[in-house]
């Protein structure tokens, strides 16, 4: 397991800049996921740490050394597709071996190591399937046993669970994790999905045009974002515009008392509410402020109300499915590690 530091890693395609100047530090053992929208350049940084691509500018550490000019097959790197490139002419066991063989370790040790990756992934009584008679989430626990059998110190996962039906992929999601937490291994994962992102990761790189825009927990990220752009990839929010003076928020609808510093004042700023964070509730607070509900959309567990304040539409998730649409409602903000943004 090792350490992997990025630092001002740069790199341009056809003269367009797709990283720029990206740094990251990831401790050993951690799961981090780069997480972004398609072609932010999230596959470009993991193939380059894989060695697949070169880079311009910067650098990459393995536990301090610099990797640049080790090649792809000594960087003790492995890195899982989401198409996972099985041989299709090499049954369960061989495609696992292969990288033994590649390695030339010897007969006897190969077969003891296969079969404890055979156990690690559970895939016992299907060594002489071929990939084409195996399913999806089989085929990918081969692929990870796969890259594993060379024991890298490090574990490149691209969308790796971008083909599989969304009840397998959240089996093998948690399948991952505990692999990834078993075993301890550095691992990186790419994905445009945030909730696998919020779920596997230590921490996420958010990465929006080749930028590294945020890096933190899940939790910071989701409730304390840097911008607006960090903010939205994870969800919709509510963005209400007013000033602050004196611990208070204001604007013509609104007047909220923040926890923020007295001294504060600034003209133009957006507060930040997430849906969740918004409570219709019409016994218990008689001073909150009215607004109608002008659409709802059943979600199973929640109910999204879209409400009108003076023109203005709040969205709101509630459990309480019972308010229809045209109903006055009065609401109460959830003020706690409140976020604005200056405009
Ligand atoms: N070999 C290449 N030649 C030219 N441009 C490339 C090449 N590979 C990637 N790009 C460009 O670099 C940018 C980053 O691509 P990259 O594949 O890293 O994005 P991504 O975030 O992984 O996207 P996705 O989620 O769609 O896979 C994109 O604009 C892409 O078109």
């Amino acid at each position: 397991m090792s350490s992997v530091k990025i630092v001002n890693l740069n790199k341009s395609f056809n003269n367009i800049n797709v990283l720029k100047s990206i740094n990251l530090s990831i401790n050993e053992g951690e799961i981090i996921s780069l997480l972004g929208p398609s072609g932010c350049g999230k596959s470009t940084t993991l193939n380059i740490i894989a060695g697949i691509l070169d880079f311009d500018k910067g650098d990459i550490l393995f536990d301090g050394n610099s990797i640049k000019n080790i090649p792809t097959g000594k960087r003790d790197v492995a890195i899982v597709f989401q198409d996972y490139f099985l041989f299709p002419h090499m049954n369960v066991f061989e495609n696992i071996e292969f990288g033994l063989k590649m390695k030339k370790i010897k007969k006897c040790e190969r077969n003891k190591k296969v079969q404890e990756l055979i156990d690690l992934v559970k895939l016992n009584g299907y060594e002489k399937k071929y990939p084409s008679q195996i399913s999806g989430g089989q085929k990918q626990r081969v692929a990870i046993a796969r890259s594993l059998a060379i024991n890298p110190k490090v574990l490149l996962l691209d969308e790796p669970f971008s083909n599989l039906d969304i009840n397998l992929r959240q089996e093998m999601r948690e399948f991952v994790l505990n692999l990834q937490k078993k075993l301890k291994i550095t691992t990186i994962l790419v994905t445009h999905d945030k909730e696998e992102a919020l779920m596997m990761s230590d921490k996420i790189a958010v990465m929006v045009n080749g930028e590294i825009k945020q890096f933190d927990t899940p939790k910071n990220l989701y409730e304390k974002p840097n911008s607006k752009v960090v903010a939205n990839i994870f969800g919709e929010r509510n963005y209400i515009s007013g000033k602050i003076y004196n611990g208070l928020f204001e604007n013509e609808y609104v007047k909220l008392s923040l926890d923020i510093d007295k001294n504060e004042s600034l003209d133009n700023v957006e507060l930040m509410i997430s849906k969740e964070n918004i409570e219709i509730n019409n016994e218990n607070y008689p001073n909150g402020v009215i607004g109608k509900i002008k659409k709802k959309t059943y979600l199973g567990e929640n109910t999204i109300y879209e409400i009108d304040i003076k023109d203005f539409i709040l969205k709101v998730s509630s459990n309480k499915h019972f308010y229809e649409v045209n109903q006055n409602v009065k609401i109460n903000f959830n003020l706690e590690n409140v976020v604005y943004f200056t405009q």
